[in-house]
């Protein structure tokens, strides 16, 4: 496989630790052996300082002048040349694959959000998932760039000073390992059993950005309700937690870094008391004392390293399994099936929909057929919402099923499907660019003057040209600087200018005043002739000539029909419309 080949997340092992890394990095293999050998002699180089000083010492213990001043220095300034263009170069390379890694991790995430169900952001919070986006996935560069270096160096670099020490006296070898081989013990250990404090603090973190979120988002509204200090405590209390939970984990490490300080000068201890105390002093050499001590020397430098290794180990374990959470969502398969021959329109047959554990709609069968309109009706949290949100597959039932044109919804390919819809819902999203831009999304193609011939039908023309700069005036994130009902008219603008077959309208007038929204249905009755069309609305009088009305109460259809049969039969629709209307008992008659 190519390094250029798009990589393959869902293959990899699915836990902590370092596989993952290496498991994506498999495509770099040679360089990541370059790399690794490149850390390795750098490593090795990194040694001259201490063999030159056990060399001249060894010569004087001798008793004779040791090498010139200059050839040292010569010498030293080579090694130092050479590990340090080995580390440049391998930097840039362990860089250059560690980039490009996180850059198709984060597209793959991208594209995994645009394939789960829609439902399944309303258990994710925008602040969290902002932040798996952005930071999170950049924290994998360490984990992808430098700790699989740095892992060779603090392993290697020991090990073959080991061999060498051993070689020379095994008991002074001994003395200068045995510590540091102890602390890379407790090291491993501790990163074991910070694993679930790691993940709490991660998720706490998460807790403190919801928080953050919420305040930064919604001042308007706390400060209208002087809500201000009550939530300054929410964040106080989720940075407390945050903090309780991290001062937790370095209390049980504590001991780890009191352990690393005692080990620390240990190796140098040893092997001096053994060296010069212990073993009787015909069995050692001074030279092979005064190697063990050099190394011993170095060997502490080492030792910080050591822990704070199995410490980023930990935190890229949890740092992937985050990417793992959202990479492993279940998304909605797409299901081959026969169609049911000459069915056009939606065909509901016992459709029941659970949601949170609880069960929102029961036993739902109705049929839209082709061309025809249906309005949803019924209390709030009757489940109509919900039901158009099946309609366009943003989940699926929990049994039962939604037929279109004849085919399962399970088996529509998500473009396919997506292309036949048009949808405003009771949340209007429009994004900071330009008003002709936000009314493009509907069909990216549209020339200017069909943007405008839209916009002129859904009567957003006069307060879009006195904007600024007319339809190029660029838009606040999510349309603050306009009203609540101009921002409804640009989504249904939007909508329109889609030019879908089946057109579902949540609410979508619900910000309109009497005369404008007289205005629009004329100008939708139009636009939308010979559509499919569902429309929820609590105000009756704009969905009276629906081709069918359905009455939804506490997720059960309880009535269908036209509006002067709903009338006549006095049931709940006429008391809803009686209700809501304040119509005179007699004029039901
Ligand atoms: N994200 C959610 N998680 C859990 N339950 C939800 C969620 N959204 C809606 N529900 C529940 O599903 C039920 C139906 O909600 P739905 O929004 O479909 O009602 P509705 O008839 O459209 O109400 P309204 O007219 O107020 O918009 C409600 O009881 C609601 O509590």
């Amino acid at each position: 496989m190519s390094p250029n080949a798009p990589l393959d997340f869902a293959s990899l092992p699915r836990q902590g630790g370092l596989k993952p890394s290496l498991a994506v990095l498999q495509p770099w293999r040679r360089t990541l052996w370059g790399v690794c050998a490149a850390v390795a002699v750098a490593g090795m180089l990194s040694l001259t300082p201490y063999l030159a000083a056990w060399w001249q010492g060894q010569a004087l213990l001798a008793g004779g002048q040791g090498v010139s001043i200059t050839a040292v220095l010569s010498g030293l300034l080579v090694a130092w040349l050479g590990r340090h263009t080995l580390l440049y170069w391998a930097r840039a390379a362990s860089h250059r694959m560690a980039f490009a890694v996180i850059e198709q991790l984060r597209q793959a995430l991208l594209h995994k959000l645009q394939r789960v169900p829609l439902v399944w952001f309303d258990r994710q919070h925008p602040a969290e998932l902002t932040h798996l986006l952005g930071q999170q996935v950049d924290e994998l560069e360490d984990g992808l760039a430098h700790l699989l270096p740095d892992l060779v160096s603090a392993t290697l670099i020991p090990l073959l000073t080991l061999v060498v020490l051993v070689g020379v006296d095994w008991r002074l070898a001994l003395a200068c390992f045995l510590p540091y081989v102890l602390a890379v013990l407790a090291s491993a250990r501790s990163m074991v059993t910070g694993q679930a404090a790691m993940q709490a603090m991660m998720t706490a973190w998460g807790g403190v950005l919801q928080q953050l979120s919420v305040f930064v988002k919604g001042q308007p509204l706390l400060r209208a309700y002087g809500q201000g200090h009550h939530r300054h405590h929410a964040i106080a209390q989720a940075l407390q937690q945050h903090q309780s939970l991290a001062e937790a984990s370095v209390q049980r490490t504590l001991w780890l870094a009191v352990l690393f300080m005692i080990l620390g000068t240990s190796s140098l201890s040893a092997v001096l008391l053994l060296g010069m105390g212990v073993l009787p002093a015909h069995s050692i050499t001074p030279s092979a004392l005064l190697f063990a001590i050099v190394v011993s020397i170095g060997l502490g430098s080492l030792y910080g390293d050591v822990f704070s290794l199995f410490l980023r180990l930990g935190k890229l374990g949890g740092v992937w399994r985050r990417m793992f959470a959202v990479l492993d969502a279940p998304e909605l398969a797409v299901m081959p099936a026969q169609p049911v021959a000459a069915e056009r329109g939606y065909v509901l047959s016992a459709v029941n929909y659970v949601r949170s554990g609880r069960q929102v709609l029961h036993e739902v069968s109705l049929t839209l057929p082709e061309g025809r309109s249906l309005a949803l009706v019924g209390p709030s949290g009757a489940g109509k919402s919900t039901l158009a949100k099946l309609l366009m597959r943003q989940d699926d039932p929990a049994s039962g099923s939604i037929r279109l044109h004849g085919l399962p919804l399970t088996a529509w390919s998500e473009d396919l499907l997506r292309q036949q819809l048009a949808y405003v819902s009771q949340q209007v999203e429009l994004f900071a660019m330009s008003v002709a831009d936000n009314i493009r999304l509907g069909r990216p193609d549209a020339r200017d003057a069909e943007v405008e011939a839209v916009a002129q039908a859904m009567l957003c023309h006069d307060f879009i040209t006195a904007l600024p700069h007319g339809y190029q005036t660029r838009l606040e994130q999510g349309g603050r600087n306009l009203s609540g009902g101009q921002r409804q008219r640009l989504a249904l603008a939007r909508a329109m200018l889609c030019d879908a077959p089946i057109v579902i309208l949540d609410e979508a007038l619900a910000f309109s005043d009497i005369e404008n929204e007289a205005l629009i249905q004329q100008a939708m009755s139009t636009l939308v002739r010979g559509r499919t069309l569902v429309v929820i609305a609590h105000r009756l009088h704009t969905i009276q000539h629906c081709d069918q009305i359905v009455v939804l109460e506490a997720g059960r259809v309880v009535e269908t029909g036209r509006h002067a049969a709903l009338m006549a039969a006095q049931g709940r629709y006429a008391a809803l419309w009686q209700a809501l209307h304040d119509v005179p008992e007699e004029a039901l008659a």
